[in-house]
């Protein structure tokens, strides 16, 4: 039994080394909100939640997860027992949306269910792989930039690399890329920038060999996508629009795409993520892992999921460094060769650096079982 006697809650912020833009706007600044659960055993889990300052992704914020967290999902989570992780999803299935938040907490579970089995956590969640590979996100909207980020991201090793794209920046961008590095896999993701009205430009994106254009339409859309992937060559990969196991249903039912993105936080946490891949699986659907500019907690509970055997392709993964001066955990995430190594450690394989979380913290607040 899963007994949780005390919750730390942490909001932290970082710069991040070098600016992150879309066409959605810059992120300079990181925040998240560090989650750590004692049992009564004194064993600890950690989780990161993973929403932005502001709702520019999805709808939440760090401050409505915080909410979320501290007024609705912490008081129930330091009464009750959970058997085994899976049981919070069914709990909280009546608290609607949020899955950021839920996220946060539901993988501390996660990591402190694994750590009391003696096992890590990509044994417990069925992972086949003892390493995964690594894919860089070149976020600019400068070309010059943009060249010299891929220059330098390909030296370091990782497998392939993400184009930000918009109307106003999709075409002669690429075709300027794709003049200097003809081979490198290259993606692109529109974060939503286009509607079926720009059929004609995404059908121009087919000479570039993409290996998939992620959620070119609406951030909720499951039925334009697929009239869409009937009419361009390049696979749609879709992630704003894959929020639980039934939008995936839809989107096999109506060919929305060919690939999907799982990334923890947007689809509620690794049970929901879990069966998200196996049911992809199951219809041949590629996934890969997507990532939210995140500290190394998420980055751990990542690495446990992508080690699941649908996630094929090369994820949003990359190493403590790519993003940070300075990681929160105890030793950072490494790559080699493009490929990052699975934790065999009990839980998620990593605990958090005191010192480095101080350094960053902007607030703490500690609840226990017989506060709530
Ligand atoms: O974590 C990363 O390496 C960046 C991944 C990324 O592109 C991203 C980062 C923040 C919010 C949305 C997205 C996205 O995949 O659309
Ligand atoms: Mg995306």
């Amino acid at each position: 039994m899963i007994d949780i006697v005390k919750a730390q809650v942490s909001i932290i912020a970082m710069p991040l080394k070098q600016p992150f833009s879309t066409h959605l706007g810059t992120v300079r600044e990181r925040e998240a909100i560090i989650i750590e659960l004692w049992d009564r055993e004194g064993e600890v889990g950690y989780g990161e939640t993973v929403a932005f300052s502001s709702p520019w992704y999805t709808e939440e914020t760090v401050k409505t997860a915080y909410h979320i967290q501290k007024d609705f999902i912490l008081p129930v989570v330091l009464q009750k027992k959970f058997a085994h992780p899976s049981e919070f999803t069914r709990e909280f299935s009546s608290l609607r949306g949020n899955p950021m938040a839920k996220s946060g907490i539901e993988t501390a579970l996660w990591d402190l269910y694994a750590k009391k089995q003696g096992k890590s956590l990509s044994t417990i969640l069925g992972g086949e792989r003892n390493e995964v590979r690594a894919g860089a996100v070149v976020a600019t909207q400068d070309v010059t930039d943009a060249l010299k980020q891929i220059e330098q991201f390909s030296e370091q090793g990782f497998e392939r690399m993400k184009l930000k794209i918009s109307p106003a920046n999709d075409v002669e961008f690429i075709k300027a890329i794709r003049r200097e590095f003809p081979d490198v896999p290259l993606m692109a993701d529109a974060n939503s920038a286009y509607t079926l009205d720009d059929v004609d430009r995404l059908r121009a994106l087919d000479e570039f060999d993409l290996l998939m254009i992620e959620q070119p339409l609406g951030t909720t859309d499951i039925v334009e996508h697929a009239i869409l992937q009937k009419q361009i060559n390049t696979p749609i990969c879709l992630d704003e629009s894959i929020t639980n196991v039934h939008d995936v249903k839809s989107a096999i039912q109506l060919g929305s795409c060919q690939i999907i993105n799982i990334k923890v936080g947007r689809v509620g946490g690794l049970t929901n993520a879990k069966q998200i891949h196996d049911l992809c699986q199951e219809n041949q659907l590629q996934v890969w892992c997507g990532g939210m500019i995140e500290f190394g907690i998420s980055k751990a509970h990542n690495l446990a999921l992508a080690s699941l055997p649908a996630f094929t392709l090369p994820g949003d993964l990359s190493p403590s460094t790519h993003y940070w001066e300075e990681d929160i955990l105890d030793r950072p995430i490494e790559m080699e060769k493009g490929k990052i190594t699975v934790p065999t450690l009990p839980g998620i394989g990593f605990s958090l650096n005191e010192r480095r979380v101080e350094e960053v913290r902007l607030h703490k607040e500690i609840i226990t079982s017989h506060m709530t």
